[in-house]
């Protein structure tokens, strides 16, 4: 091959975009990584090196870029993937919360049509995301997906209102609702809820349980779905990022998986 790289944007630095880039690194893929996006320019980002750093979605005018892709928060994805699509490039988003703003998703999506761009959602912490995709096509009766976390992952969120994690002897169900309602109210924890959701029945069809397990250690997702295909069930058990325990191991490896099938030249 040539030596052409394909060309990322990363938007965050924190426990995935560090993982992200640490991984593509190690692997020798052919990429690189173009631009990192942060919020503050004056705080020390470690292992940056000659990466240019930015904090200003205006800044993107002056990049060339194949692919951007967002690990950072909900409020990260508005004014980032606005910029990137507006420049004609796919965008990826792993905050999937932000979508369940139906104006913001219409936003993007004329972008993306306007611009001749794709808005990717990968599958993050998930798996079989494939396979439910597929099945929806053909019509789904029911998706159900629980997600189990350790008790304290959940520290931060309303789940404390509803009980204290701390003192939980036992898995205690803290949320059981529609994916767009679990999204919009655990947005660092339930982006997951969005992905099933806009794989299968969408958002307001697909029933989302949240536990908090005082005895788990890793982030278990398990997806239950019926429809005229017949039945799928897939569980998942991550293995939390050390950098932040709210977040799985898997939505790096989801990130890297994507980013390499766009760079190179078998896509699995
Ligand atoms: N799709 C999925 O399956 C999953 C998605 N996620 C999403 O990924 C996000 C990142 O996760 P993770 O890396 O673990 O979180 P971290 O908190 O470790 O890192 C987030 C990073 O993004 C930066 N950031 C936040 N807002 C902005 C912004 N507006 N512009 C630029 N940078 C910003 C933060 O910087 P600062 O220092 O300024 O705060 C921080 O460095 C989560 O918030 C969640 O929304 C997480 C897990 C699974
Ligand atoms: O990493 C996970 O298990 C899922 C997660 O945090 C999210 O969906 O935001």
């Amino acid at each position: 091959m040539s030596g052409y790289k394909f060309r990322v944007v990363l938007v965050g630095w924190g426990a995935i975009g560090r993982r992200v880039a640490d991984l593509l690194l190690q692997r020798g893929a052919p990429v690189a990584i173009v631009a990192v996006a942060v919020r503050d320019l004056a705080a020390v980002r470690e292992g940056l090196g000659d990466v240019r750093v930015i904090s200003d979605p205006n800044d993107l005018a002056g990049i060339e870029a194949d692919l951007l892709v967002e690990a950072a928060g909900r409020g990260s994805v508005g004014p980032w993937c606005r910029a990137g699509l507006a420049r004609g490039w796919d965008v990826a988003v792993s905050s999937t919360s932000a979508l369940t703003d139906a104006d913001l998703l219409a936003e993007l999506t004329g972008l993306a049509q306007a611009n001749g761009a794709q808005i990717i959602i990968p599958p993050g912490a998930l798996g079989g995301i494939d396979a439910l995709a597929a099945a929806s096509r053909l019509g789904l009766s029911s998706v159900r997906h629980e997600v189990v976390k350790p008790a304290l992952a959940w520290a931060g969120t309303p789940a404390e209102a509803v009980c204290d994690l701390g003192s939980l002897t036992e898995p205690r169900v803290f949320f059981e609702g529609t994916a767009r309602q679990a999204a919009d109210a655990y947005p660092q924890n339930a982006n997951v809820a969005v992905i099933s959701a806009i794989a299968g029945l969408g958002l307001d069809r697909t029933v989302v349980t949240l536990v908090a397990d005082p005895g788990a250690v890793l982030n278990s997702h398990r997806i239950v779905a019926e429809g005229d295909f017949g039945k799928l069930s897939v569980v998942l058990e991550n293995r939390p990022l050390a950098a932040n325990p709210k977040s799985s191991e898997m939505t790096g490896l989801s990130l890297v998986r994507m980013i390499e099938n766009r760079a190179g030249v078998i896509v699995i």
